[in-house]
């Protein structure tokens, strides 16, 4: 944001005027609510410059407002002094806030600018304001809260109603515990130029259709089923099939042109007792020839696979091909602490790793406590490996080893439930086997899942998962 102010400044449009606009989005948002007695908290930086600039227009809409200012507010530099001179009603030092009988409370203490834990008098405004029940607008982002991780820096941080942001979403807002801090979202057009923004040539989006529908293919008129991609899953042991039946099911779904289960003739026998359109072939010595001969465009090895060397050797054999290879559940189980085993196999070729927060301990280890988020832990993993990470939770991000990034808003909670994990594997090799790229591929795949859990809703299992998706296919068509 910093160089967005300053691309934007040199394109004729001032830091004055970003935060005359900023400041006027907040106001609108605290005319939302019958708020006769507003508070806004203000403090040292451009945030409690756009708390000022609210505060003047909130009060010229015959509001009563009282601006608590930390620290001294000759101090201010910039844009805010500026502001902070527009401002001629009535200031308190933030010790002396008075929050009884306040209808609405502004938090414009610190935003992008927090450098470290909240202490001293600003705690205790935090603390005071969160105990006295009023609604809170936080500006950018809830004070305490580190936008760039979604974690609060320090013990302290405000739990917001309303959050108005600028320009573009934050990963902090996505991000947990961040998302749950913020409330309701407003990101707010505060007239940058579009050319600035894309000047600072962002890698990260909110995981949206607009970020990866271009990439994924359409069925071709003069296609046929090989054409739309063959996937190969590498079945469970007998009496450990439906993760692996699941992912066959949600390949054949995403529009895969034909998949076939590999594995024992037990463990097939199962499948048969619940399989129609989906082939199944004794793997006999491996798979190898199989991937070969039947042009097999991408795999899944891990869903109820077992950490056996039997897995070990179909990952290897997946791999050794020119085939997009999805890797999960106990594939993590076989390279746990071995990240750069897992980097070796994967090579030169084209893979997607879709850990939980727990697999992704157990392969990269101390990284994933010593990180700063979970964005970055996602993208220097995938950098790591050299593949696509989806690390998975109500936050997914998926990570290309090109730092290119995604995080997820839309899954619900009745998401997390036995086998929807074995779905997003199939899910993203039946989109990768259709020739989409592996980031697309993966991005597209969670959004797909999470919006396929909402159109089922709460009681959903697994199964219905794969059956839900022809709906939700059919409404990005008509988007
Ligand atoms: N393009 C946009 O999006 C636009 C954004 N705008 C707004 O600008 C905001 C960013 O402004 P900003 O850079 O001035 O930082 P801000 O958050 O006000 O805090 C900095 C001050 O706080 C201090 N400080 C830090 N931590 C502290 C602590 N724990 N306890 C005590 N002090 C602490 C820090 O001191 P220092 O770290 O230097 O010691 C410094 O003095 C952004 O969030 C948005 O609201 C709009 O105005 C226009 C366009
Ligand atoms: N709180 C949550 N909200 C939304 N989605 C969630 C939540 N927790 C987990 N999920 C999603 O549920 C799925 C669970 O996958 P996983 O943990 O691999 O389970 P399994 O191995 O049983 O299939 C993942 O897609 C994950 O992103
Ligand atoms: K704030």
């Amino acid at each position: 944001m910093t160089e967005v102010d300053r691309a934007s400044a040199a394109e004729g449009v001032p830091g004055a005027a970003l935060m005359e606009r900023a400041g006027e989005a907040v106001a609108h948002a605290a005319l939302d609510y019958a708020a006769e007695k507003i508070v806004v908290l203000a403090g040292p930086g451009a945030n409690g410059g756009d708390g000022f600039v609210a505060a003047r227009l909130l009060a010229e809409a015959n509001r009563a407002v009282v601006v608590a200012v930390l620290g001294d507010r000759a101090a201010l530099r910039g844009d805010a002094a500026q502001a902070a001179a527009g401002w001629a009603g009535p200031t308190v030092r933030l010790e002396d806030a008075d929050f009884a009988r306040v209808d609405l409370i502004i938090d414009a203490l610190f935003g992008a600018g927090l450098s470290r834990p909240l202490s001293g008098a600003a705690a205790d405004a935090v603390l005071a304001a969160q105990a006295c029940g009023a609604p809170i607008i936080a500006v950018d982002t809830p004070s305490g809260l580190d936008g760039a991780s979604g974690h609060p820096i320090g013990d302290v941080c405000m739990r917001a109603d309303v959050t108005v942001t600028f320009v573009r979403l934050k990963p902090g807002h996505i991000l947990l515990p961040g998302r749950l801090l913020c409330g309701r979202i407003v990101l707010a057009d505060i007239g940058a130029p579009a050319s600035a923004v894309a000047s600072v040539g962002a890698r990260v989006w909110l995981n949206r259709p607009a970020v990866w529908r271009d990439a994924i293919p359409e069925p071709s008129i003069a296609g046929h089923k090989y054409s739309r991609g063959h996937v190969a899953v590498w079945s469970g042991p007998e009496l450990q099939t439906g993760a692996s039946r699941l992912s066959a099911l949600a390949a054949l779904r995403a529009g895969a042109g034909a998949v076939t289960l590999l594995g024992s003739k037990a463990a097939l026998k199962e499948h048969a007792a619940h399989l129609t359109a989906i082939m199944l072939r004794e793997a006999e010595d491996g798979w190898r020839s199989f991937l070969d001969q039947r042009k097999v465009a991408a795999v899944v090895v891990g869903p109820g696979a077992s950490a056996t060397p039997d897995t070990r050797r179909a990952l290897e054999e997946a791999c050794a091909g020119d085939r997009r290879v999805v890797m999960d559940a106990d594939v993590f189980s076989l390279f746990a602490g071995d990240a750069e085993g897992l980097g070796r196999l994967i090579g030169e070729g084209e893979a997607v790793l879709t850990p939980h927060e727990g697999e992704f301990k157990r392969v990269f280890g101390e990284d994933a406590d010593v990180a700063p988020s979970k964005l970055e832990r996602a993208r220097a993993a995938a950098a790591r490996v050299g593949a696509t990470i989806v690390l998975k939770g109500p936050d997914t991000v998926v990570a290309s080893q090109d730092g290119r990034a995604t995080i997820a808003d839309n899954a619900p909670p009745h998401l997390a439930t036995a086998g929807a994990g074995d779905v997003l594997a199939g899910l993203i090799a039946g989109l990768m086997a259709q020739g989409a790229p592996v980031f697309e591929a993966a991005s597209a795949a969670v959004w797909l899942h999470g919006e396929a859990a909402n159109a089922i809703g709460r009681g959903l299992i697994a199964d219905d998962l794969p059956g839900a998706l022809p709906n939700v296919l059919q409404s990005l068509a008509s988007q």
